[in-house]
């Protein structure tokens, strides 16, 4: 499934910069993702998690500085096939079943038909590939969208808050899923502002005002603020960033 040597970072950005309508909303962010991992992408609404994640698929110019994804600069045509992006909007086609979409990204993907089936079985949503999407709850529209991403066995999967929205046990499911992905070799990078959910990932990008508050395990970030929650771990990086400002 992966082309890149298991020591190579997914993502690498060095000083990477990103202005949109004239303001900076990312700001020299420096970090990188080793492949395999499942990266938390966390912070405030309007903190840029989804400027970066434009930034990283290749949709949004850089100001300055440097991304490179599975070896290459953003938007590499060669990258196409081989990162998934689910954006916070359900991308898929109503009037259409489960199955339908799937096979249909499978085909833009050109990988073969029963890719469809298993991208499908992966989100959990077997018993409803023959269901219509505008007959699915939000929450199962919204695996059937990743399970669109899935079928060209993507090595990078970006997913904007996949979890919003969902019931706590689909959302279990869906980590589950995120999970057994990463075991076998695929990179995701996953924003969310459900700081609990940092606790189901391998590292977490904390993001405040563009900048990056810090790049660590959550346990580590637990522990090195010497609090009980990724809250309140939160809150004292923003403490300790002011103090330091101040
Ligand atoms: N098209 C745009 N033009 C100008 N500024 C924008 C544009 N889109 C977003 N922004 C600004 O960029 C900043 C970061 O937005 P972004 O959508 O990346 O945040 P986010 O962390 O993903 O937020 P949320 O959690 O609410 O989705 C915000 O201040 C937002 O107002």
């Amino acid at each position: 499934m992966m082309n890149s040597t298991p020591d190579e970072a997914a993502v690498s950005v060095d000083g990477l910069s990103v202005d949109r309508g004239g303001h900076p909303v990312l700001r020299d962010l420096d970090f990188a993702v080793p492949t395999g991992a499942v990266v938390g992408l966390m912070g405030p609404s309007g903190c840029g998690k989804t400027t970066l994640m434009r930034t990283l698929v290749g949709v949004q110019r850089i100001t300055s500085g440097t991304a490179r994804v599975l070896g290459h600069i953003p938007g590499a045509p060669t990258l196409r096939s081989r990162i998934g992006y689910v954006t916070q909007a359900v991308s898929v086609y109503r009037d259409l079943t489960v199955e339908q979409n799937v096979a249909y990204f499978a085909t833009l993907a050109a990988a073969p038909r029963s890719s469809a089936r298993e991208a499908i079985d992966t989100v959990g949503l077997g018993a409803y590939a023959d269901r219509r999407v505008d007959r699915l709850s939000g929450g199962q529209a919204s695996r059937a969208s990743l399970a669109c991403a899935l079928v060209g066995s993507p090595e990078l999967l970006v997913l904007d808050e996949p979890t919003v929205g969902l019931d706590p046990l689909t959302r279990e499911e869906l980590w589950t899923s995120m999970r057994a992905l990463a075991e076998n070799g695929v990179t995701l990078l996953v924003s969310s502002h459900v700081m609990d959910e940092a606790s189901r990932c391998d590292s977490v990008l904390l993001m405040r005002d563009g900048r990056l508050l810090a790049h660590e395990p959550p346990q580590e970030l637990i522990r090195s603020t010497g609090t009980d929650s990724m809250d309140e771990a939160f809150l004292a990086l923003i403490r300790t960033q002011q103090e330091v400002a101040a």
